[in-house]
């Protein structure tokens, strides 16, 4: 069976990165995934001082539109780093919250997959095409949380 996430109120909602699960990341507190991905983008730019009003917005939704306005321009090496630092957020995001990570777990080794309508690379996309990266990586958190279960 393939686990098909998008929305939050839809079924595994706590996969996605909108979903309410804060994060410490470096002694620095996000409300969601989404704001600490959106606000890297900005990270060493001119454009930095975008950072607070992300890290601010009051939903991921408006996190996400204020780090993909193309006023600003993101980082030069953002499409190198980006996939690194969304592991690192989901992974700090399973390991904070037992409860999701149950739900994670409970998948056993089904496929995972983001089922955007408009995303191909971090989704499906409309036509199951597209790359699937979110999927990607909570199947490699999955598997990292297991090992370090199995370790204690
Ligand atoms: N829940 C939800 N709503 C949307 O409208 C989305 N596009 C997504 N997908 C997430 O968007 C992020 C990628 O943003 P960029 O296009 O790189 O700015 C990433 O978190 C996807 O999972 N989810």
């Amino acid at each position: 069976m393939v686990i098909y996430f998008y929305k939050v109120y839809e079924p595994y909602g706590c996969f996605s990165n909108f979903s309410p699960h804060g994060i410490f990341i470096e002694g620095e507190y996000w409300q969601t995934v989404e704001h600490y991905y959106q606000a890297n983008k900005f990270l060493g730019t001119k454009d930095n001082l975008v950072i607070p009003l992300i890290k601010a917005a009051s939903t991921p939704e408006k996190a996400a539109s204020l780090g993909r306005d193309r006023i600003r321009k993101v980082r030069s090496d953002w499409e190198e780093v980006k996939c690194s630092i969304m592991r690192q957020a989901v992974l700090t995001k399973f390991l904070t919250h037992s409860d999701i990570q149950e739900t994670l777990l409970s998948t056993g080794e089904q496929l995972i997959v983001e089922k955007s309508p408009t995303d191909y690379y971090w989704g499906c996309g409309l036509d199951n095409t597209g790359q699937n990266n979110l999927g990607q990586i909570l199947m490699s958190v999955r598997q990292e949380i297991r090992e370090l279960k199995n370790r204690k």
